[in-house]
């Protein structure tokens, strides 16, 4: 890694830790905007990129230090691929902070990144990060993960401050599943709050969610551990509990009686967990897994049950263990 960062400065919250770096954010959407706050918080100089933008994509990296990446899963592909044949600074690292599964490929984002730019380490970075209370200056924390920990590190110091604590993992993949699986629940819980079903009910389904989230995730390569950390539960907490997060506001919707078509436009944002949940039962069919209330939200969203029968339905599965092998 030829970088100029030190990635074991003492520690230091002034947000001085590191000289001023370049950081290229591509998407200007609500979190590239809240992560650039971050970022200029900190004294680097940052430039955003978004498909309006006057400047190429290629002018905004050439000289970066690092890119973030905070576009929806849709411009992944494209993007990914056009950095592909870009010239980056050498061994730079790329952080991701998409949560989102590809429609063609069923792959996540950091699997896409890798792909097209293998020579630079990339780095996932999810945690319970709703923007709008980052944006109002909120204290929140994050992890960043790579399997080159010391690319994790260098991201950890430069993204660091007082109002956001970056924590590292080596579990890249754990740590992106869990940003990304917790929004298929997001919309079970705002269905669950949108029916007036209690606190009873949102903790049942909140807690059997995460043994839900767990077994798919470890089943396609995450770490079980990771999803008990703020990428996994402390995200799925966050987001299934506020109604900043559109994701939640996409159930609660829908428990209103209001079709999905007229959710997403009233929501004029991204809410991820509608196409995920359409990826996750196309990989939940191919790996023969059993994924009861992503099934159900599955059901609800492409029209095929009411909220109330989604429900009925989870209430009355088959009566069984609450574990069946191990902690799972
Ligand atoms: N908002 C949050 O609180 C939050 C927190 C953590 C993670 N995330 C994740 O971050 C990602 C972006 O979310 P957001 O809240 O920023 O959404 P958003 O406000 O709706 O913005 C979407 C962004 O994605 C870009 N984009 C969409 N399709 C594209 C395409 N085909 N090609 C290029 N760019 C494209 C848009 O670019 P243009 O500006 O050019 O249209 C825009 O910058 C999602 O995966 C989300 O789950 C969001
Ligand atoms: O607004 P949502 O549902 O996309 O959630 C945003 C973030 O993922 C919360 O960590």
């Amino acid at each position: 890694m030829q970088s100029n960062l030190n990635p074991n400065p003492q520690n230091n919250l002034d947000s001085t830790a590191n000289s001023p770096q370049k950081i290229a954010i591509l998407g200007s959407g609500a979190w590239g905007s809240a992560l650039a706050g971050l970022a200029r918080y900190n004294g680097h100089q940052v430039q955003v990129w978004s498909r309006s933008n006057h400047s190429s994509l290629e002018e905004i990296i050439a000289d970066a230090d690092l890119v973030l990446s905070a576009v929806s899963m849709p411009g992944v592909c494209p993007i990914a691929t056009q950095i592909k044949e870009t010239k980056l600074k050498d061994n730079i690292p790329i952080v991701t902070a998409t949560k989102g599964l590809d429609t063609e490929t069923t792959y996540t984002p950091s699997k896409i990144w890798s792909n097209c730019c293998s020579d630079h380490p990339i780095v996932v970075l999810s945690g319970p990060n709703l923007s709008k209370e980052i944006e109002q200056g909120l204290p929140a924390t994050t992890v960043v993960a790579c399997q080159d920990m010391n690319a994790a590190k260098i991201v950890q110091q430069l993204l660091s401050s007082k109002r956001f604590r970056v924590y590292t993992s080596p579990d890249p993949l754990g740590t992106e599943l869990g940003g990304t699986l917790k929004n298929v629940i997001a919309i079970a819980a705002g269905v669950c709050d949108g029916l007036h079903l209690g606190t009873n009910a949102k903790s049942g389904l909140l807690t059997r969610a995460l043994t839900e989230i767990i077994k798919i995730g470890t089943h396609l390569g995450g770490q079980a551990e990771t999803f008990f950390g703020l990428s996994g539960l402390g995200d799925m907490l966050a987001t299934c509990n506020s109604p900043l997060s559109r994701n939640y506001r996409v159930g609660y919707g829908l428990a209103q009686g209001k079709n999905l078509q007229q959710v997403l436009s009233e929501l004029g944002s991204t809410a991820e967990g509608v196409n995920t949940t359409n990826v996750l039962i196309e990989i939940a069919r191919r790996e023969q897994m059993t994924v009861p209330i992503s099934w159900q939200v599955y059901q609800l969203l492409n029209n095929k049950i009411t909220p109330q029968e989604a429900v009925e339905a989870l209430m009355e599965r088959d009566l069984k263990p609450e574990f069946l092998e191990g902690i799972i």
